[in-house]
C-alpha cells in the first residue's frame, strides 16, 4: 500500500472515510453498544478535532480505527475506509502493515506506547525496520534524526536510554518521534497533552502542529480542550454519548454551534465568543451505557427538547456541516435574538 488511493466522500477525497460505525463490547455483564453509527472523514493533511466528555466515545473510536481492542471481546460493523482498504475488515497481517507505518497513535501515558526494557533508539530503530528494508545502521542514523525532530537535545546519548529514566515530557517527545519515524498519512493524537503542566503542554502542541504540516501528516485530535481545538484544527466532531452529533469547519461551529450539546462545550470554556451567558453549563452528566434515554440521548440534558425529541439521522446543513438535532436552528434563532 505504497501509494494511497482516498475515497471519495461527499464530493472531496477523505483520507479515512469512517461511515456507520458501530462497536459493542463484552464485559461481566454481557454485550453493550459503545458507538452507535459514528460517521466522519478526515482529509489529507488536515487537523480534525474529537471533542466531548469523558464517556463519549472517542478514544473507542481511536482504537477502533487501530484495530487494538480484544477482538474477542469487541465487534465492529460498518466501515471504516483508509487506502482502498476495509480497517473493520481486515486480517491482523493487513493491519499491522498499516499499524506505525500510514496510521499511528499517540496517548495520554507515554509508557503506555513504550517498552521499559529496551532502549528508546532500539525502539524506534524497530519500528523502522518492521515497515521498512534497511539496514540496522540506516535505522540507528533514522532513529537518531527522528529523536532529534522533536527537539530532544544530546539524541545520540538518549537513543542509549532506557524510558524510565526520562521526564513525562521527554517521553512524550520520544513517542512523538517513533509514531512519526515511518512518516505516517494520519496519527491520532488522544489526549497527548493532558498529563503533562501547562508550559510542556504548550511546547508538546506546537510541536505536533509543526511536524504534522512538515511531514503532511493528517492529524486528528482527541481532547476535552476546546480551547486548543479552536486554536488548532481545521475541523472539529463533536460526540455525545458513543455517537457523532456535529461536524464541521472549527471556525463556523465555534462561532455559531448548530447542536444544543456543542453549545453546552463551549459555553464552558471560559473567555470564549460563547461565554456570554446566553447558555447554562450542561446540567447532568452523559448517560450511562446500559442506560440510553429512548429518542435523542442528549434529550434528558437539553435545553431546547420539546418532548418527544426523536433520535435524528445526521441533518446536512450549507458549509459542509452536520448535526444530529431536529431543534438546530432553535439555536440559530437564539443567536439573532429572534
Ligand atoms: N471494556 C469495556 N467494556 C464495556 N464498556 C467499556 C469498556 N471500555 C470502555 N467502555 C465504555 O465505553 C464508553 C466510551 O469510552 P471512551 O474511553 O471511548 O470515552 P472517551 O470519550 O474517550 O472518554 P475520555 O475522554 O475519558 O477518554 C464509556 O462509557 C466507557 O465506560
Amino acid at each position: 500500500m505504497n501509494q494511497l488511493a482516498g475515497t471519495i466522500s461527499g464530493g472531496q477525497e477523505s483520507l479515512l472515510d469512517i461511515q456507520n460505525l458501530t462497536l459493542s463490547l463484552r464485559d461481566q455483564n454481557g454485550w453493550v453498544e459503545v458507538l452507535n453509527n459514528v460517521s466522519f472523514s478526515v482529509k489529507p493533511k488536515e487537523i480534525l478535532g474529537v471533542v466531548g466528555e469523558s464517556g463519549c466515545g472517542k478514544s473507542m473510536t481511536a482504537l477502533s480505527i487501530l484495530r487494538l481492542l480484544p477482538p474477542r471481546d469487541a465487534r465492529l460493523g460498518g466501515q471504516i475506509l483508509f487506502g482502498g482498504q476495509n480497517l473493520v475488515t481486515n486480517s491482523e497481517s493487513q493491519m499491522s502493515r498499516i499499524r506505525g507505518r500510514h496510521i499511528s497513535m499517540i496517548f495520554q501515558e507515554p509508557m503506555s506506547a513504550l517498552d521499559p526494557v529496551f532502549t528508546v533508539g532500539y525502539q524506534i530503530e524497530e519500528t523502522l525496520m518492521r515497515h521498512f528494508r534497511i539496514s540496522k545502521k540506516e535505522a540507528q542514523e533514522r532513529a537518531i534524526a527522528a529523536l532529534d525532530s522533536v527537539g530532544i537535545a544530546s539524541p545520540r546519548h538518549v537513543a542509549t536510554l532506557y524510558p524510565m529514566s526520562l521526564s513525562g515530557g521527554m517521553r512524550q517527545r520520544v513517542m512523538i518521534a517513533m509514531a512519526l519515524v515511518c512518516e505516517p498519512q494520519l496519527l491520532i493524537a488522544d489526549e497527548p497533552t493532558t498529563a503533562l503542566d501547562v508550559t510542556i503542554q504548550a511546547q508538546i502542541m506546537d510541536l505536533l502542529l509543526d511536524l504534522g504540516e512538515r511531514t503532511g501528516t493528517a492529524i486528528m485530535f482527541i481532547t476535552h480542550n476546546l480551547g486548543l481545538v479552536a486554536q488548532s484544527c481545521h475541523r472539529m466532531v463533536t460526540m455525545y454519548a458513543g455517537q457523532v452529533v456535529e461536524s464541521g469547519p472549527v471556525k463556523e461551529v465555534i462561532a455559531e454551534p448548530r447542536h444544543p450539546y456543542t453549545a453546552g462545550l463551549l459555553s464552558s470554556i471560559p473567555d470564549s465568543r460563547r461565554a456570554r451567558g446566553t447558555l447554562p453549563s450542561i446540567p447532568g452528566r452523559v448517560p450511562s451505557l446500559r442506560a440510553m434515554p429512548e429518542g435523542c440521548r442528549f434529550g434528558p440534558r437539553c435545553g431546547y427538547a420539546v418532548p418527544p425529541c426523536q433520535a435524528p439521522q445526521a441533518i446536512e446543513l450549507s458549509g459542509h456541516r452536520e448535526v444530529r438535532c431536529h431543534r438546530w436552528d432553535s439555536l440559530e434563532l437564539e443567536r439573532l435574538g429572534a
